[in-house]
């Protein structure tokens, strides 16, 4: 079945990237990508397309070349489901913060209100894709909503989780390893859905990289994914602490081991901790998934990473404390850097929100400066932990707009995502401006210790 008008539910980070590369590569395909959430829906169509709300690079100018075209953002979700041929699910599925399951398990009920709503609009059959990482089985779950609707509507279930890492989303898209998908391979429809889909990717992908699979490999290959990704990190995370105690590098232990081709290079870089949406929520569902099966063993084993992360980010802060001579109250601590990673404003469980806290724990005043991040979201992550009153968050964290504030009068300048810009700074001038002894410590293994001793830093970075 050629595909002619696709709705994807949900404009967030993977929604509106993954639907405007597909617009762009296939102009013959109505996208329409729909959200509940109207100022998102508003921004995707500010005229000027800088004013996107995401910010990946090479994004804008594909929406700007698509938009209007075949691509189209509204807040009209029935409209855009009554149109489709295929539908894509890629609303949020975040870790549940209620009844059973709190603090694991994958909150789904996202997922299931689209199905519901999917289930009452359809008239004609509808091919519906799972586009957000679930838990392994949810396809199951939507066939029973979908099918228990009783208007004679048919609908083919593929999985289709999504790869991009966010920051190089674009090129992720345009250019991926692989793409993934699961569907009903022993049917003659599921074969047809499968292979609809395929003809999509088809137009920018090799066909040798599209993978097809059965429904459940595909979502808990996902999971997968995440997990062993993760586990690199917090496995050269564990390294670095061992490197500080021993006079080993991180960074030359990472190469030699990663110059093995069985070990390979890349996601071996020492930080302060991961972060993003999506590695300790995607652990933390796989956990609960072993759990929920008996597997204790497996739980175990991958919830370390989890552990291991959060030692990572205490450990750094803590640092910082005993560094300072075992206090920083009413210490000025600069930080540099909110995004979990560079070249995205997304902040979600980002290091700098759990090292900023436990440095306010430990009544510092600090002041953060981010070249993406607006202040308000900052202080909207400092309120999510609930650790203080609010108005206390306002008052003891300034945002600022020049790395130089963060620095200004100092004792601690603290670089916590690895932007490009900051180890382009003028240092020297940072260094004038704090008071003395002037602490840096490097969470990212961003600049060069031999300068910064220079210089006249007190310097510290992670593994090293
Ligand atoms: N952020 C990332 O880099 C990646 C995320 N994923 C997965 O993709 C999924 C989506 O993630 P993000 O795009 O980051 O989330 P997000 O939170 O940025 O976007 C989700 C959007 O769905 C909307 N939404 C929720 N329920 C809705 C409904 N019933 N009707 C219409 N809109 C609705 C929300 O308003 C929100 O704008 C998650 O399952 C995530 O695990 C997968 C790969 C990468
Ligand atoms: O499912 C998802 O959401 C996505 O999660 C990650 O992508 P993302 O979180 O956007 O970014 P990563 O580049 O993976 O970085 C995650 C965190 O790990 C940290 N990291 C990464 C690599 C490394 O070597 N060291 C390290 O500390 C980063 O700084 C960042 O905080 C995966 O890389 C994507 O493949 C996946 O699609």
């Amino acid at each position: 079945m050629k595909i002619k008008n696709i709705c994807c539910i949900g404009a967030g980070y993977v929604g509106g990237p993954t639907m405007a590369v597909i617009a762009q590569k296939c102009p013959e395909i109505n996208v329409t990508v729909v959200d509940i959430n109207e100022n998102r829906i508003a921004a995707w169509n500010d005229e000027d397309v800088n004013n996107i709300p995401i910010y990946e690079p090479g994004l804008s100018e594909i929406v700007a070349e698509a938009r209007d075209r075949n691509l189209f953002f509204s807040t009209d979700v029935d409209e855009a489901i009554d149109k489709a041929d295929m539908i894509f699910i890629s609303v949020n599925t975040p870790t549940k913060t209620y009844g059973i399951g709190k603090g694991m398990a994958a909150d789904l009920k996202f997922i299931e209100l689209c199905a519901r709503q999917i289930a009452r609009v359809a008239k004609s059959d509808k091919i519906v894709v799972e586009k957000s990482t679930l838990p392994v089985r949810t396809a199951q779950a939507l066939k029973n909503i979908l099918e228990n609707t009783g208007n004679g509507v048919n609908f083919q279930i593929l999985s289709n989780p999504e790869f991009l890492a966010e920051g190089t989303a674009v090129d992720d898209l345009l250019n991926p390893d692989r793409v993934l998908i699961g569907g009903d391979i022993d049917s003659t429809e599921g074969k047809e859905a499968v292979s609809s889909l395929v003809e999509i990717y088809a137009n920018w992908i090799p066909k040798e990289r599209i993978l097809t699979t059965n429904v459940w490999s595909s979502e808990l290959s996902k999971l997968t994914a995440n997990a062993f990704l993760a586990q690199r990190v917090s496995s050269i995370n564990a390294m670095s602490e061992l490197c500080e105690k021993t006079g080993a590098d991180v960074n030359e232990v990472a190469k030699a081991v990663g110059m093995d081709s069985r070990i390979g290079s890349k996601f071996l870089k020492s930080s302060v901790g991961f972060g993003g949406s999506c590695f300790q929520k995607d652990i933390l569902n796989l956990v609960y998934i072993s759990k929920s099966l008996g597997l204790n063993e497996v739980a175990d084993y991958w919830e370390q990473v989890i552990l291991m992360n959060d030692h990572q980010k205490r450990r750094f802060a803590a640092n910082i404390v005993k560094t300072l001579f075992n206090t920083v109250s009413g210490k000025k601590i600069g930080v540099l850097g909110w995004a979990f990673k560079k070249d995205t404003n997304d902040t979600r469980e980002s290091a700098a929100i759990y090292v900023t806290d436990y440095l306010l724990n430990e009544q510092a005043e600090i002041t953060v400066y981010d070249p993406k991040v607006k202040a308000e979201q900052v202080y909207a992550d400092l309120d999510y932990l609930n650790s203080r009153p609010e108005e206390e968050n306002r008052k003891r964290v300034k945002v600022v707009n020049s790395p130089y504030e963060a620095g200004d009068k100092a004792h601690a300048v603290a670089v916590l995502t690895e932007w490009d810009e900051f180890v382009e700074l003028n240092w020297d001038d940072i260094y004038k401006n704090m008071l003395k002894p002037a602490f840096l410590f490097d969470g990212r293994r961003l600049l060069d210790r031999k300068e910064k001793e220079k210089i006249g830093f007190e310097f510290y970075a992670i593994g090293n």
